[in-house]
């Protein structure tokens, strides 16, 4: 009986995407129309319009302040915790708009893992970090949680590097690990986007491979928005490329169209400069 309800629960995502009709599979996940983003000093984002699609790694590219990040809070609206960014336009996430005031925003937040450039793991043990989400969710049940923190864990590849020391501090990790562990932290909680700032800016090349192989493992579950400067990590995982500059898209395609292809003066700059 638990172990029926164990797979319901632990194939739940699969299941769903399996109910999926083809069409729906090749809908865009995200469709953001006109997103604006300003303060009473000037635009940031101007009347962005992008497809996402489902099941792809999607780079955003661009120099410094270009406004990729505000993007990326946009899509999860903690673009809300600043109060003076006046957000307009449609964001829609399988066809909801979820800028509109009415969506619930935990349930919202909870499609979407969120990796930062530095990893924020909660200050308590490797265990608590990945069974937070399931906690708050509500789940009691003890081996359905342990499943989880183990599954999870295994999924990063960080279950063998730690499975005898669940109970330390998640902050005695290094770097490159708490970043796995945040991973599987927001894994847990099964979203379908998993939404990734410079992620491996901070770790060191074998973290960084690491991450890298991972996030070509998840796309087939998932849709990955991934922040990057590196332009051999745009040429090494992206599906496609969007390059923004000064708060608009540029040019977006297939990463050998944009890559080697660059159609504006801008591109040709940046894929020379690096800014
Ligand atoms: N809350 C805010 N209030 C005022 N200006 C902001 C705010 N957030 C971002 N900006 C400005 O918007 C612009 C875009 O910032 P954003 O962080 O999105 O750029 P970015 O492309 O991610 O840059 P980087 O690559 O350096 O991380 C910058 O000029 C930044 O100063």
């Amino acid at each position: 009986m638990f172990t029926e309800k164990l797979f319901k629960q632990t194939n739940a995502y699969t299941k769903s995407k399996l109910k999926m009709s083809k069409a729906d599979i090749e809908k865009p996940i995200i469709q953001i129309k006109g997103l604006s983003v300003k303060t009473h000093e000037g635009e940031i984002l101007k009347s962005i319009n992008l497809d996402i699609p489902r099941n792809k790694i999607v780079v955003l590219l661009g120099p410094s302040g270009c406004g990729k990040t505000t993007l990326l809070k946009s899509l999860n609206r903690l673009t809300d915790l600043h109060k003076e960014l006046i957000v307009g336009g449609e964001v829609l996430i399988d066809g909801k708009d979820i800028l509109k005031a009415s969506q619930d925003l935990p349930i919202m937040r909870q499609k979407m893992g969120l990796l930062s450039q530095r990893p924020f793991p909660l200050p308590v043990s490797i265990y608590k970090n990945v069974s937070y989400g399931l906690k708050l969710k509500g789940v009691r049940n003890k081996k359905l949680i342990a499943h989880s923190v183990e599954s999870n864990l295994k999924r990063v590849g960080l279950w063998d590097e730690v499975k005898d020391r669940l109970n330390n501090p998640a902050n005695s990790l290094s770097i490159g690990q708490q970043q796995r562990l945040c991973l599987a932290r927001g894994l847990a909680v099964k979203p379908t986007i998993i939404l990734a700032d410079e992620p491996t800016s901070a770790l060191d090349p074998i973290s960084t491979k690491t991450i890298e192989n991972l996030f070509k493992e998840l796309k087939e579950h998932y849709t990955i928005i991934l922040v990057t400067h590196v332009l051999r990590q745009a040429v090494r995982l992206a599906d496609h490329v969007v390059f923004m500059y000064y708060g608009d898209i540029i040019e977006q395609g297939h990463p050998d169209d944009i890559l080697k292809n660059p159609q504006t003066e801008i591109l040709k700059k940046y894929l020379i400069d690096g800014n």
